[in-house]
């Protein structure tokens, strides 16, 4: 199975794993926060771990008891979510 790029195999094969760093907890913590709305969506949840600034990302789906695809589609939005988003400064609301 391809894994996206950035992940790697865990030691026991069953998962794909990969860590972020962010500003700070708050920012990490609002980070794990989207991935847990489309994890809800997906029906398919991520194991993590969180120290301050730092996330650690374990993918594995359990009713295989290794990983599937359903992980790789979870990396791929946890990646895209991470990639800074295109928010521009703006003018005013009214403003284009
Ligand atoms: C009953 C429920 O749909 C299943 O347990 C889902 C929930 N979320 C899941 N998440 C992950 N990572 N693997 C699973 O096999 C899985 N199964």
């Amino acid at each position: 199975m391809d894994i996206p790029d950035g992940w790697t195999t865990s030691d026991d094969g069953k998962a794909i794993e990969k860590s972020f760093r962010f500003k700070d907890f708050s920012e990490a913590f609002a980070f794990l926060t989207r991935v847990a709305l489309h994890a809800e969506k997906a029906d398919h949840h991520p194991e993590f771990t969180s120290a301050w600034n730092r996330l650690h990302f374990r993918l594995t789906t359990h009713d295989a008891d290794g990983v599937t695809g359903r992980d790789t589609a979870l990396a791929e939005v946890i990646d895209r979510l991470a990639r800074p988003s295109g928010v521009q400064a703006a003018g005013g609301i009214g403003e284009a």
